[in-house]
């Protein structure tokens, strides 16, 4: 048996930041993973999704330029992109991150984390005690509806959709989420046949121009769009393909389908009913993140569904390694909002890009969200293309901007841009809204002359003067 000051189960980007962050405050630390030290995002989401989509975006954004646009005389090499795609996941080897870990002083346990008790973790087979806390960084996994024939017919998740070897003729994708968005702008440019079938309407949780406009774009990419429906039976056929029936009753026969609708908490095999939680469960913490009812386990990333992104995950693992290490030193606390040691921007201010074609930033509230939340919204809406920064850009420059600003305090509280390679713009929206810069000082803010960022000059004075 190993005592260890804190015990972190999962290595992914959220479990790496706990561990450092705790044994930068002093504390001795393992680190348990079961699979591959750096965990979803850097080998099945994050970093394969937007290697296999960044080709095709650079190319477009070339034909998008006369005089580029002559000089593209090629087609996209497949191949190469799948290669590329290779280079950011190491082709699946952790050795180096494995290394880091060990460089920071992290002891790394390979194997499957089991709470067999208070501050008692089992790793296959072997007992372990932690001092002070246990730390859940253990993720989430693909959600499977539940459609008649569909677990049986082996569909993809995002983890194939990923780490693809060959990409198949056609493919037929459930969903219309991030996955199932940026995964038909990916697989439609690579050359397969896309048909994308969604319940909702695309990106439902943004504002309801951006899904608009990524399904214009997929239609003209050539993406069979099938939105307010959804299977309602699959077969693998005796040939191999997949007939999805809709509820529209149409059948779509496809080489593979992939299911992007939603995930699910990575609890049910943790042992959190040893110690009275409820397993399968998301992991319910408060903003230090410190799961409800106990004071020894935390629950940091996806696992407590505040916000499935890794920025925000390590985020959150900078409060938590370090709350941790305070707690445990006995050092004084920062827990107000915005202190060192809790997770408000969970509440206030996620950034998210999707990474389709236009791509879409956003951050904060919604214009709906914010009304729900009761607050007075004025709602400023701009033509991104009607910049000289866009133009210049593209040739073909679509887009769209909105500020959502608090009539009460004067502030923005969501900020939403969709257009070609808009991602960038989004941390100064970012660093407005967790600050709160007043409208007045924002007009202090000069955006360079002839850049994108002159949309918010735009907005500005669509919002009005001072
Ligand atoms: C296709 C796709 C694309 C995405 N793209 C982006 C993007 O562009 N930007 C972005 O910000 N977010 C993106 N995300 C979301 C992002 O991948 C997640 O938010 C992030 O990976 C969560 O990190 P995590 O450390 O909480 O969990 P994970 O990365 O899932 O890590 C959890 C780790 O815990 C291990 N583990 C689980 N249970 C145990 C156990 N009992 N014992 C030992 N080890 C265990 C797992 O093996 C895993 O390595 C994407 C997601 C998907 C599916
Ligand atoms: N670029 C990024 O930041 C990025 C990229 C990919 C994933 N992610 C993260 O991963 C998480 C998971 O993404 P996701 O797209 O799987 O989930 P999601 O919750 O974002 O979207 C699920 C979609 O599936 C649809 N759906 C659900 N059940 C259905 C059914 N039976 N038939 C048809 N449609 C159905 C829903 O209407 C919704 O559109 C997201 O929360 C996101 O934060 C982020």
């Amino acid at each position: 048996m190993t005592t260890y000051d804190l015990i972190v189960i999962g290595a992914g980007a959220v479990g790496e930041n706990v561990a450092d962050y705790a044994t930068r405050g002093g504390l001795k630390v393992a680190l348990v993973e079961a699979e591959l030290v750096g965990g979803e995002c850097s080998y099945w989401a994050c970093m394969p999704s937007k290697a296999l989509l960044m080709s095709s975006t650079v190319l477009d954004g070339a034909k998008a330029v006369g005089g580029a646009r002559e000089a593209v005389t090629g087609e996209l090499d497949v191949q190469a992109v799948l290669n590329r795609r290779d280079s950011f996941t190491s082709n699946w080897d952790d050795s180096s991150q494995a290394e880091w870990v060990a460089g920071a002083g992290i002891d790394l346990l390979r194997g499957h984390a089991t709470i067999t008790g208070v501050r008692e973790v089992t790793v296959d087979g072997e007992v372990h005690t932690a001092t002070y806390a246990v730390a859940a960084v253990t993720g989430s996994t693909a959600l499977l509806p539940d459609v008649p024939g569909l677990a049986e017919a082996e569909p993809w998740t995002s983890r194939e959709a990923t780490s693809v070897k060959v990409i198949p003729q056609s493919l037929m994708i459930i969903g219309g989420g991030v996955v199932a968005a940026e995964m038909a702008t990916a697989y439609q440019q690579l050359g397969a046949t896309v048909t994308l079938a969604s319940r909702s309407g695309l990106l439902s949780g943004q504002e309801p121009f951006a899904g608009e406009l990524v399904a214009d774009s997929l239609k003209e990419l050539g993406v069979d769009l099938r939105l307010s429906t959804s299977p309602t039976s699959v077969l693998r056929t005796e040939h191999g393909l997949v007939e999805t029936t809709l509820s529209d009753g149409t059948v779509v026969v496809t080489d593979e389908i992939l299911v992007a609708t939603g995930r699910l908490p990575r609890t049910d095999d943790l042992g959190l009913e040893n110690v009275g939680i409820e397993p399968g469960d998301w992991l319910h913490v408060d903003d230090t993140l410190l799961v409800h009812g106990t004071d020894w386990l935390y629950g940091v990333g996806d696992v407590n569904h505040r916000a499935l992104l890794t920025h925000q995950g390590k985020y959150q693992a900078r409060a938590a390694g370090e709350v941790i290490a305070a707690r445990a030193l006995g050092k004084e606390l920062h827990t107000e909002p915005w202190g060192a040691h809790v997770a408000t921007a969970d509440l206030a201010a996620v950034p998210q890009v999707t990474f389709t074609t236009p791509e879409v930033a956003s951050v904060g509230l919604t214009a709906d969200a914010a009304t729900k939340q009761g607050v007075d919204v004025k709602v400023v809406d701009y033509d991104l293309a009607a910049v000289a920064g866009s133009s210049l850009k593209s040739d073909t420059y679509k887009g769209q901007a909105r500020l959502v600003v608090d009539e009460a305090k004067k502030v923005i509280v969501g900020a939403t841009f969709v257009g070609p390679e808009v991602s960038d713009l989004l941390h100064a929206a970012t660093v407005a809204v967790v600050a709160e810069v007043p409208i007045d000082r924002l007009w202090h803010a000069v955006p360079s002359y002839p850049t994108v960022s002159e949309i918010w000059l735009r907005l500005l004075d669509t919002y009005g003067r001072p």
